[in-house]
């Protein structure tokens, strides 16, 4: 497994080694030694799963503290851009966002602490999975309009799929 910090401190993408034969390959998507020894030293309490459609975008969420969720994610088909957005107060990366191609054929993953609103976008058909640090909290969930103007995301898509919810969630500027 090979770990690659971003330059937005805390988030950690990490890409698999395989090992393949004859019949297809194997790799380790989480062993927790390795990953505590890598920066990620948490314990995982939940693990969520999502199929999507083309299209789709979930996001920008987060859970207010104590609540917050560190997550761990993934694809486990198909292929996402998975955004996060810093909303770090003290962070001197605050409002400022990146975004990882997370692709099932080659099984790399994210690690997004807490303090970050998360989001993606479906590019195919996609099973989105991932471990979280904390259990779902309903009232203590949150989230940013995706395409709030003031985080200028560039979602590469048009008409995308959008729930209800995540329609009428608020700016940034707004939740602060
Ligand atoms: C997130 C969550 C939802 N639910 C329920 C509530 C609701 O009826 C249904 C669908 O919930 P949502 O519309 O919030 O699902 P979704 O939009 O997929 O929410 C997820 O989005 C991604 C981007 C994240 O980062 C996650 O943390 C989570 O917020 O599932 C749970 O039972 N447990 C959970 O942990």
């Amino acid at each position: 497994m090979q770990f690659k910090p971003h330059e937005i401190k805390g988030l950690i993408e990490c890409i698999p080694t395989k090992f393949a034969d004859d019949r297809g390959h194997f790799y380790e998507s989480y062993n927790k030694n390795l990953f505590t020894a890598n920066g990620i030293p948490h314990d995982f309490v939940q693990d969520n799963y999502s199929w999507s459609k083309k299209g789709v975008i979930r996001g920008l969420h987060f859970q207010y503290e104590p609540h917050g969720q560190g997550k761990l994610v993934r694809c486990m088909t198909g292929k996402v851009m998975d955004v996060v957005v810093d909303i770090r107060k003290d962070s001197p990366t605050f409002g400022q966002h990146a975004k990882f191609i997370l692709d099932s054929a080659i099984g790399n993953m994210l690690f997004v602490p807490v303090g970050f609103a998360h989001g993606f976008v479906a590019l195919e058909e996609t099973i989105f999975v991932y471990k979280c640090t904390d259990f779902w909290n309903k009232g203590a969930e949150s989230g940013i309009l995706y395409n709030d103007p003031a985080l200028n995301i560039e979602w590469g898509i048009e008409n995308p799929i959008v729930s209800e919810k995540d329609l009428i969630l608020p700016t940034l500027s707004e939740l602060r």
